[in-house]
């Protein structure tokens, strides 16, 4: 209960901004990527590659929907949000804020995709997957946060103006 979930395109920040958010907060932190990991004792890209991106997205359900913990600040995977369950298990036990970032600055951030192991279908560009994945963003949110062009210490402070308006998408 009272947990505050961050949901958003892989590089928004989920995780940069998470740990820092339940610090300031006097929360705890847990990044789904992590336990996904510790579980499945394989790195997500491993997992990707070896079960595929339908493989993958069952693994990432059923840990995220099986997260039990209180007064947390909890960053998901980017593709959490293709995980019905689990999101509706998320969204039960606390807010969702979706770190929303323009394609412009994401494209200047991300490196190679591939790389950072995104679940992208064979020839989709970052693009597709943006306007694939905005959506279901805005589906699950509570509260959408527009990084605009700040620094990591300027979306914090949105994050933290936004949950203080308790706004709701
Ligand atoms: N305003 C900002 N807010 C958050 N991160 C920023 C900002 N500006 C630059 N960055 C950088 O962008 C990157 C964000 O990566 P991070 O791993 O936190 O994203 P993520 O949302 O957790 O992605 P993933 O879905 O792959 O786990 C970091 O390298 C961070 O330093
Ligand atoms: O956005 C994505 O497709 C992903 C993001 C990562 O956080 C991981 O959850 C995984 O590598 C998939
Ligand atoms: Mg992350």
């Amino acid at each position: 209960m009272n947990n505050i979930t961050l949901i958003g395109m892989p590089g928004a920040g989920k995780s940069s901004i998470g740990v820092v958010l339940a610090k300031v907060l006097g929360y705890q932190f847990i990044d789904s990527d992590l336990i996904i990991q510790k579980e499945e004792k394989r790195t997500l890209s491993e997992i990707i590659e070896q079960d595929g991106p339908e493989g993958f997205k069952a693994v990432e359900n059923r840990v995220n929907a099986s997260i039990q913990v209180e007064n947390t600040v909890i960053a998901t995977g980017g593709s959490v949000v293709y995980c019905d369950e689990a999101m509706q298990h998320l969204r039960s036990e606390g807010v969702v804020v979706y770190l929303k970032i323009s394609l412009h600055l994401l494209s200047k951030r991300l490196g190679n995709l591939k790389g950072r192991g995104v679940l992208l279908k064979d020839g989709q560009t970052l693009e597709s997957l943006y306007e694939e994945r905005t959506p279901l963003y805005e589906k699950y949110a509570d509260i959408i946060v527009d990084e605009e062009d700040k620094d990591l210490e300027g979306s914090l402070q949105l994050v933290l103006e936004a949950l203080k308006r308790g706004e709701k998408a």
